[in-house]
């Protein structure tokens, strides 16, 4: 019997002994040092936004201690008694909590300026935002979550790091192929598995891991990839990755997907350099599969994880046109009257849509989403209400302080923002008593949400399902 101990809750659990029996047989010499990474704690990490703000701005002002995740430039380690989830910083989006090693699956199939991306499995939204950070403001990303509450958090991420081209979905990966067969420079596959290398970070994990389980993954795993190799481009990359050791969940689903589709190959990349090698002799031997990666826990300062990226080298070139979506204008004259009233420069808001009363900045390009569960059409700006428009939270948090004409700027290290996050009222600045209407809250200058002022009065437009309650 072997047990773990979580440090953060100090509960004990007894690892499955199939499990342990499986790692035994598989890593003969190495299982001693392997299982006693379990006496040591996980690694706790948070990886900047860099569409918010530059590493060397960000290590400035971040009150913490901070080390260095080598795979990662965007990464670093933080203690675990630090908790940068209730630091205000984390509210106005600049960075995002994320297991390290999870960071290297973004960085191993390195996502260019421009690029166009789906991220079929997307939900919480670590690779998502880490992706939508390295394509900038001219690529597009498809973020898609299968399950529906899922997405929602998903969605409530994408919103928070302020990113304005990215349409996320609610769909099977199936239903994604009559819109974009061989539309993608890259398609990430962060499978759902077995999570094995998760055991040391949550005990719930343990507890549902079964044999059955890893062999009924392994199935989901192979159709999900036998749909989305038709989604790449000629010469696209396509990122397999799992939280998983068992070697049917990996290797063994990319040799099978190999011996299927030909025109795919194992490609090496920079970041392997930090990690072990796939194992060929946990399959039937093809030596292209050590050209998988596979994080180890008793390696690197990281849970483990598996990756592979491979290469389309053949297929058909398909020419997708920019899709537009008809919108009534004259509706839209509320949305240019906040403008005007809110914003340097109302002109740059163009590009606009609305869906049902939802206004929208589309991506540059649209793809066509008919008969899609469409959660997002890019930048969700607001709602039309009768005769007037109520800007959204994600509205405040993709723009800058400096594109709005009122803002109230708060100390990061004041009561006055936690009572914002609160819900509460707060008082506003001598520039602004004489002024009225919606207006920006920032922390140290990166923003929060939105207030209304009006006669001296503050009104808090900080989400009610966001509000902290310490
Ligand atoms: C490892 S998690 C994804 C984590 C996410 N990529 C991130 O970085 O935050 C796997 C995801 O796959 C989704 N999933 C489950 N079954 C699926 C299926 N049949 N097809 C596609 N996705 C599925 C789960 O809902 C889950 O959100």
């Amino acid at each position: 019997m072997f047990k773990i101990k979580f440090w953060e809750s100090g509960v004990t659990v007894v690892l499955p002994d199939g499990y342990i029996a499986k790692m035994k047989s598989l890593l003969g010499d190495e299982y001693e040092e392997f299982i006693q990474s379990y006496d040591s704690e996980r690694y706790y990490g948070l990886r900047v936004n860099t569409s918010k703000i530059s590493v060397e701005d960000f290590l400035k002002i971040f009150p913490y201690e901070l080390k260095p995740i080598p795979w990662c430039e965007s990464g670093f380690y933080y203690r675990k008694d630090v908790k940068p989830g209730k630091h205000p910083y984390h509210a106005a989006g600049l960075y995002y909590i994320q297991e390290p090693s999870a960071m290297a699956v973004v960085e191993a199939v390195s996502p260019q300026p421009g690029d166009v991306v789906l991220d079929i499995s997307a939900a919480p939204g670590g690779k998502t935002t880490q992706i939508a950070n390295k394509i900038g403001e001219k690529g597009l990303l498809i973020s898609n979550e299968i399950n529906p509450l899922r997405a929602k958090a998903l969605v409530e991420n994408i919103e928070r790091f302020g990113i304005r081209n990215t349409i996320v979905l609610n769909e099977s990966p199936e239903r994604l192929l009559n819109s974009f067969r061989g539309f993608f420079d890259k398609v990430i596959v962060d499978a759902p598995c077995s999570g094995e290398g998760m055991f040391r970070k949550d005990p719930e994990v343990c507890y549902s891991w079964s044999e059955g389980m890893v062999k009924s993954c392994s199935k989901t795993q192979a159709r999900i990839l036998d749909v989305v190799f038709e989604l790449l481009k000629p010469g696209g990359l396509l990122s397999y990755s799992t939280c998983t050791f068992s070697p049917e969940e990996n290797e063994q689903v990319i040799d099978e997907f190999l011996k299927k589709h030909p025109e795919f190959e194992l490609i090496d990349v920079a970041v392997s350099r930090f990690f072990s090698p796939g194992r060929p002799d946990w399959d039937d031997g093809n030596p292209e599969l050590s050209k998988c990666m596979r994080l180890w826990p008793h390696k690197i300062e990281g849970e483990g994880h598996f990756i592979a990226v491979l290469k389309k080298l053949d297929g058909d070139d398909i020419k997708y046109s920019n899709k537009k979506i008809k919108t009534n204008t004259s509706k839209l004259e509320y949305f240019y009257d906040f403008c005007k009233d809110a914003l340097v420069k109302p002109e740059d808001m163009d590009n606009i849509t609305i869906v049902g009363d939802e206004v929208y900045m589309l991506p540059d390009f649209l793809p066509n989403l008919r008969g899609l569960k469409v959660l997002r059409y890019g930048w969700y700006l607001g709602q039309l209400k009768k005769g007037r428009f109520e800007p959204s939270h994600a509205m405040a948090l993709g723009l800058r302080k400096s594109d709005v004409l009122r803002c109230v700027d708060l100390k990061s290290d004041s009561e006055e923002v936690l009572d914002y996050l609160r819900g509460q009222a707060i008082g506003i600045p001598e520039s602004l008593y004489r002024k009225s209407g919606w207006s920006l809250v920032c922390v140290d200058g990166f923003p929060l949400g939105w207030c209304k002022i009006a006669g001296g009065n503050f009104k808090n437009h900080y989400p009610k399902g966001l509000r902290i309650n310490w």
